[in-house]
């Protein structure tokens, strides 16, 4: 069977490729392509849906907020970092199977848990879709027609990239963001300009944490002395982020595994600024694509 949905996860299965994702958070936990995993889960994770915390890796998904909610806006007051929907529980919708791969629609709406921390109406709607070459996901928002607000959000697909054996920062490097303004999380800086061609995953202590705005809708991660590569092709997700906390930050989570943070790079499609401002009877659609070269 292609898809087996057990009481925790759901697994997809194409030829030599696998993908897992956790009800919790509908967080993508394993990505096998071409027989080797290609995401970075800590092994201090939880990914039972009876626990409440965020899984620390795979591809956790933040809604409403990205980061910490904003001060001056009561609406998100109760939300924790990174916003409800990477903790919250989804439920499969739909699943398919067919010539071009085999896709998971996962769909979250408001649980009264979720009515406690965040008021507005919503349904948000994730496909998890593996195809021969590729892992495509797709984060679709709806704002439904009876709501009388306008729905605010930022969104992140936080993919945290398990690095090739014998690579850690900064033998890894992010290119397309030359140019690009970005906040610097690390220094405070906002709206800098990047000169780089290629960015170096490195800074203070290793840590880097940067927003670009405006990337563009195909990023490529390099690996020093490699030819392997990462392409990430986005759409409506406006911006990147690219964050690895470094040894000296990365000892101090609570759920990174012994070393954890030389394993991995975040590279996330997100939508960090503007906030979306979606009408009643609006969506939104955000996707991102995952392949590699050789
Ligand atoms: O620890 P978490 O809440 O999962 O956040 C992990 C990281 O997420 C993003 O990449 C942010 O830019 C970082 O500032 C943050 O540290």
């Amino acid at each position: 069977m292609p898809v087996n949905v057990s009481s925790e996860t759901v697994k997809l299965s194409l030829g030599a490729s696998s993908v897992e994702v956790a009800l919790k958070g509908a967080t993508v936990i394993s990505y096998v392509h071409d027989g080797r995993e290609r995401l970075f889960v800590s092994s201090k994770s939880d990914i039972r849906t009876s626990d409440s915390t965020a899984i620390r890796g795979g591809v956790p998904l933040c809604w409403p907020v990205f980061g910490p909610p904003p001060s001056d806006n009561e609406l998100f007051s109760k939300l924790k970092q990174h916003g409800f929907a990477r903790t919250s529980v989804w439920e499969v919708a739909d699943q398919q199977d067919s010539q071009e791969g085999v896709k998971v629609v996962f769909k979250l709406s408001p649980t009264e848990a979720i009515k406690s921390v965040f008021k507005l109406p919503f349904t948000l709607t994730y496909t998890v879709d593996l195809r021969p070459y590729t892992l495509v996901l797709t984060l679709h928002v709806e704002n439904p027609s009876s709501a009388v607000a306008a729905l605010p959000f930022q969104a992140a697909l936080h993919t945290y990239f398990r690095l090739p054996q014998g690579v850690r920062p900064p033998d890894v490097s992010v290119d397309g963001l030359e140019n690009l303004a970005y906040n610097d999380k690390v220094s405070g800086e906002q709206k800098v300009t990047e000169r780089r061609k290629e960015v170096v995953v490195d800074g203070p202590n290793g840590e880097i944490d940067r927003v670009y705005f405006r990337a563009p809708n195909e990023l490529v991660m390099r690996f020093k002395g490699q030819a392997e590569t990462v392409k990430v092709t986005k759409s409506g997700f406006a911006d990147a982020v690219v964050w690895n906390p470094g040894p000296k930050k990365g000892s101090t989570i609570a759920d990174m595994e012994e070393g954890g943070y030389d394993r991995y790079v975040c590279l996330e499609g997100c939508q960090v600024e503007p906030f979306v401002y979606l009408d009643p009877g609006k969506d939104w659609t955000g996707t991102y694509e995952v392949s590699f070269d050789q």
